[in-house]
């Protein structure tokens, strides 16, 4: 049986209402998110195979969930990397990236160089909120994660695939399948297209939410702020 998803419009307005009604700030949310995120990497690849990390950060929230990830891995013992091109001014992001500069976090900007010189690559370019053909400068990085032979983990969706349909049907992104997904605060619709380890992290919803959006709860185990499902959003 599959996990009942959630399309991009109704994980707007859930996000929405945890933030207005639900009393959680944006901070609270991107740091469970990022938090979710780094168990994913540390389960999937723990740092004695291979500690180095590049975060792809995009311009939105999916990026402030890798930024927050990387502050979590650097944490555990991993070395990560970012790539952050387009830097949100907004004040929550400066200071997101000020806590891994202080932490000795490089950022790069050539992410095509980059990929050469890490172990794991995590995809917070685009989440829910993606549309239309990938714009510059992220072509370059959507190609350079679909050539590579390297584990990648995607936050909340494959960047480039579209929300509800899944993968491009032909040209950039059509060929980009992630070995892992996490999808934030429940599953959305492109999970169906997804072959790989899929995980699901929002630890924190309440079952009156989940009621009223209509998806499930997963029975997380002990701490932990992720659990895995099976592939395309079935249960394991
Ligand atoms: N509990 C949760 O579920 C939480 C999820 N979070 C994460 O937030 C994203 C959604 O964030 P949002 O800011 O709405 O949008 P995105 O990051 O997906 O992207 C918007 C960003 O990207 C630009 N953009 C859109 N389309 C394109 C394109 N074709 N080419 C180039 N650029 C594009 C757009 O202009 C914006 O700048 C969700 O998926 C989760 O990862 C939150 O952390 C809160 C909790
Ligand atoms: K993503």
């Amino acid at each position: 049986m599959a996990f009942k998803t959630l399309s991009a419009k109704a994980a707007a307005a859930l996000d929405k209402e945890l933030m207005s009604t639900g009393a959680f700030s944006i901070d609270q949310l991107m740091e469970l998110a990022g938090l979710s995120v780094s168990q994913v990497v540390y389960r999937v690849h723990p740092p004695n195979k291979g500690n180095r990390v590049l975060v792809a950060c995009g311009p939105g929230n999916n990026g402030g969930d890798g930024l927050v990830a990387a502050r979590h891995l650097r944490h555990y013992g991993y070395m990560p990397t970012i790539y952050y091109p387009k830097r949100s001014k907004n004040e929550l992001y400066q200071r997101l990236a000020k806590q891994l500069e202080d932490l000795d976090v490089p950022f790069v900007d050539d992410f095509p160089t980059a990929i050469n010189s890490t172990d794991h690559i995590v995809d917070a370019v685009f989440g829910f909120s993606f549309s239309g053909e990938v714009r510059e400068p992220f072509p370059a990085v959507i190609r350079a994660m679909e050539e590579t032979k390297l584990p990648v983990t995607s936050v909340d969706a494959p960047s480039s695939w579209n929300i509800e349909t899944g993968p491009p049907e032909s040209g950039l992104g059509s060929k980009f399948h992630p070995g892992f997904l996490i999808s934030l605060t429940a599953p959305k619709p492109l999970v169906k297209h997804f072959k790989g380890r899929h995980f699901v992290g929002g630890r924190f919803v309440s079952s009156a939410i989940a009621k009223k959006y209509d998806f499930e709860i997963p029975e997380y185990k002990g701490i932990d702020q992720i659990v895995e499902v099976g592939s395309g959003g079935e249960r394991l």
